[in-house]
């Protein structure tokens, strides 16, 4: 608080008059004063007892040649200086009609040197704002005109200098801490110099400008511009407003010498009764123990209560002609300011707290106090934390186990989420621990959404993982089926060589019984097993596994590429290929989507961080409260994100389930074939049994059917006869020619099972000619033989066992077949 009296200063208008009747003496310890000598003979001739001398004490008298520049310097600037650091301050001007008032406050028109102290205080304070950086300033204009006790807003733009009453009524009004309020005057924002100068100029254009017999432009009002200034730190919690009252008030003429009558005489009386008012509250003011101030007296009075004995520091400049006949009114302005000189003022820097973030510290105090309204009615909270709460408890919880002292406890409030936040922290750290992890608290998620996330692309990796292992188990089987295939197609060249053996004296049917023993293939998912080791347990062994003879195998592979099923199967196929391909590419889209969203997270959390870091320095401002436009994008984007994320996810579960849905359908479909297969391959084995039957029995009797004889008599210790079979190409449908010559094999019926691991190879078959001419059997005959269809049964030595020998002559048909396709029989 400053406590000043009024500052009085005293301006002598230059008068083209010499004579001297006053003297100023400046003295810069104990200022100025200012004399004025009357001479008893200018007392109208009669003898009289008036003073000569006058003699009145001011800070400073600007003598007739003072310049503006220099009644600013002096007047203006230590004022201007106190209301930019927060102070309001009021300078007026006293003094007779013409005596330089209006010059004074606003300035002459001719000379750009006469500007007056607003245009001036305007461009010193803009100045002051450029150069002051650190401050943000916010000022507003208002121009009041009092005139005939009424007031008027000068700052209306749609009324320019036509009628004063066209302006609109400014009227006032005292609250119960009797702070006046002007009703109707507006407060018009400048940015800059020049918008504050054209609102000056606009006031002026509006102020009524009369004619009066004592000067020519005299303003007959009393005209307040004010400047409001609001200064305030960026960041800084606090802002301060001050005001600036630039007066010229009207002429201080009394009505008795202004000679006028009619409307101006009017207008005079409420000037000077105005003034009077202005008086009364200033002797009130000056005098000791007055407990009431009559401001309301009069609008100027009330307009300018803090300016007179209040909250400002105060400037009188009175003003002053001192030519002989205006020394009456020079002289009363001087004594009324010396009573002004008397007042004292209280200036109190105007500080007060910025409303907006008022509002938000009582955002904080309002949840603080909900929180502890839970605490002592038992409800709890069941919202969401948000990102500031989650860092302050990892920070608390970090405190909490850095500290050494095991006493130290964590003091969390009545808050369950909060105290469940801070248990599921530490159990993550528990884990990680347990994983060998060296996580730390700062380091583990900030937010329960990021750790869905995360969560959820795990939880899709894995699907994916295990769809991929699955791919590698196909690839795994298609790469060893085909590696057998080869293996098998050079056996089946092997066994054509073998065949060849046995015409050099070795067993078929041990042969067929070594190669089969020792001849197994794996087949696609297949659940059969055939071993021709011993024939009777052939069966047996195709129900059990997955391994299938050589000769099933290729008959299977056969029946496979005809059966109605096998595009279907291989389509399937395909398609679970380009679904895993697809989902794999999914994949790793997800992959990339989901590291765009952790991001773009943590870029979000990084500028929470520095905003409530400036927050926590005192920086914040009312922005504290505003729209991030940085954070908003950054939300929208990671929105954006997690939509493709989340319709990738989408597309991949879709994409799982048209996978399983595929594999199943092939499942069926490799069991529906197998199913197929083997019905069709009992059947075959049942359907050879007929014909070695009847060829047994026409071999028995000598039927001129029976063309395929043993050559000699060191056929099977059985001696069985020579047996008819009808050989098919399967599927039968397709057979060529399915009636194909029967021909002599052995008598299953008669042969001894228990004697096929003894079967003795037969050296050498031969075979009879239409005419009845043995011929010499060799392999390559019955290759040829074979190759049309023709299969000399009484060749093949066969074990007696029904379903053994059928696979033994299935894998002779299937072997014709290979050989066909590879080596295309020669004739
Ligand atoms: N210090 C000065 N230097 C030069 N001219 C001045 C000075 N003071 C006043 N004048 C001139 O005197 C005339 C009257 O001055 P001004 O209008 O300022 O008086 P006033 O006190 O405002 O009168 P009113 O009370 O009628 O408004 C103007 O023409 C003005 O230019």
């Amino acid at each position: 608080m400053v406590k000043q009296t009024i500052q009085i200063f005293g301006r002598i208008k230059p008068t083209k008059k010499t004579t001297a009747v006053y003297s100023v003496d400046n003295d810069e310890r104990i200022g100025a004063s200012l004399e004025f000598v009357v001479p008893r003979d200018l007392a109208d001739g009669f003898v009289n007892n008036k003073r000569e001398c006058y003699k009145f004490r001011f800070q400073k008298v600007f003598d007739q040649a003072v310049k503006q520049d220099e009644i600013f310097e002096n007047i203006v600037k230590p004022v201007a200086d106190s209301v930019l650091a927060g102070f309001n301050g009021t300078i007026f001007a006293y003094g007779q009609t013409g005596s330089g008032k209006t010059f004074t406050i606003t300035g002459g028109a001719e000379h750009y040197s006469d500007r007056g102290i607003i245009p001036r205080t305007l461009s010193y304070l803009y100045e002051c704002f450029s150069q002051d950086s650190s401050m943000l300033y916010t000022t507003h204009i208002s121009y009041l005109e009092i005139y005939n006790e009424m007031g008027y807003d000068l700052l209306d733009s749609r009324h320019e200098a036509s009628r004063l009453e066209d302006l609109p009524r400014v009227t006032f009004m005292e609250d119960p801490d009797q702070n006046i309020h002007l009703k109707n005057l507006s407060l018009q924002q400048s940015a800059n110099e020049e918008e504050a100068l054209n609102l000056l100029f606009l006031g002026d254009t509006n102020r009524m400008i009369a004619e009066t017999p004592m000067n020519q432009a005299s303003t007959r009002s009393h005209c307040i511009f004010t400047v409001h200034l609001c200064r305030r730190e960026p960041g800084s919690a606090t802002l301060r407003r001050s005001k600036l009252h630039l007066v010229d008030l009207a002429g201080s003429d009394r009505v008795s010498k202004t000679g006028l009558n009619g409307q101006l005489l009017t207008e005079a009386k409420y000037i000077n009764l105005s003034l009077h008012y202005l008086e009364q509250v200033i002797i009130a003011l000056s005098e000791k123990n007055r407990s009431h101030i009559p401001y309301r007296n009069s609008m100027l009075t009330s307009v300018l209560r803090d300016s007179l004995g209040g909250n400002c520091m105060t400037t009188m400049i009175a003003t002053m002609a001192v030519d002989k006949r205006n020394l009456d009114e020079s002289i009363s302005t001087c004594r009324f300011a010396q009573r002004v000189a008397l007042i004292k003022n209280e200036a109190i820097l105007n500080e007060e707290l910025d409303p907006n973030l008022l509002i938000a510290r009582l955002k904080r105090e309002i949840a603080s106090l909900k929180e502890e309204l839970a605490m002592v009615t038992g409800e709890q909270r069941e919202d969401q934390l948000t990102v500031e709460e989650i860092q302050r408890l990892e920070e608390l919880l970090k405190a909490f186990l850095d500290d050494p002292d095991p006493g130290v406890t964590l003091s969390l409030g009545p808050d369950m989420r909060k105290i469940q936040y801070c248990f599921s922290l530490l159990k993550i750290m528990i884990l990680d621990k347990q994983g060998g992890g060296n996580k730390r608290i700062d380091e583990s998620p900030a937010a329960t959404a990021r750790e869905e996330v995360i969560e959820e692309s795990h939880h899709s990796a894995a699907e994916v993982t295990k769809l991929k292992e699955m791919l590698t188990q196909r690839d795994n089987e298609i790469s060893i089926l085909v590696k057998m295939l080869k293996k098998e197609k050079k056996r089946a060249q092997d066994a054509a060589a073998q065949l060849a053996n046995i015409t050099n004296g070795q067993s078929l049917a041990s042969q067929n019984a070594l190669r089969l023993s020792s001849v197994s293939l794996l087949s696609e998912n297949s659940t059969d097993t055939i071993s021709a080791s011993h024939g009777g347990r052939a069966m047996q062994y195709m129900k059990r596994g997955p391994q299938l003879s050589m000769g099933k195998q290729e008959a299977f592979e056969t029946f496979t590429r005809d059966h109605e099923d096998y595009l279907t199967i291989d389509d399937n196929k395909n398609l679970i290929k380009q679904r895993s391909a697809e989902a794999k590419r999914l994949w790793e889209q997800q992959n990339e989507a989901r590291n765009r969203i952790n991001e773009l997270k943590k870029q979000l959390e990084m500028r929470r961080r520095q905003r409530a870091a400036h927050g926590v320095m005192g920086n914040s401002t009312e922005a504290e409260d505003e729209v991030d436009s940085v954070e908003e994008n950054l939300r929208k984007h990671i929105e954006q994100e997690k939509k493709a994320y989340k319709s990738i996810i989408d597309h991949l579960k879709a994409l799982r389930t048209e996978i399983e849905h595929l594999q199943l359908l092939l499942e069926r479909a490799k069991v529906k074939l197998q199913r197929d297969f083997h019905r069709w391959w009992t059947q075959e084995a049942s359907s050879v049994q007929e014909p070695l039957s009847e060829a047994s029995a026409r071999c028995h009797t000598g039927s001129p059917g029976g063309n395929l004889q043993p050559s000699s008599p060191s056929t099977p210790a059985s001696g069985a006869p020579g047996l008819s079979s009808t050989v098919r190409d399967y599927p039968a449908d397709r057979d060529p020619n399915p009636d194909c010559t029967t021909s002599s094999v052995h008598n299953l019926r008669s042969f001894n099972p228990s004697s096929v691991p003894q079967l003795t190879p037969v050296p050498a078959w031969h075979d009879t000619s239409p005419d009845g001419r043995l011929t010499d059997y060799t392999p390559s005959s019955e290759w040829r033989d074979l190759s049309t269809t023709k299969l000399s049964s009484s060749s093949i030595p066969l074990t007696g066992d029904q379903q053994t020998d059928a696979d033994i002559l299935a894998f002779v048909r299937a072997r014709q077949n290979l050989l066909n396709r590879t080596d295309p029989p020669q004739k």
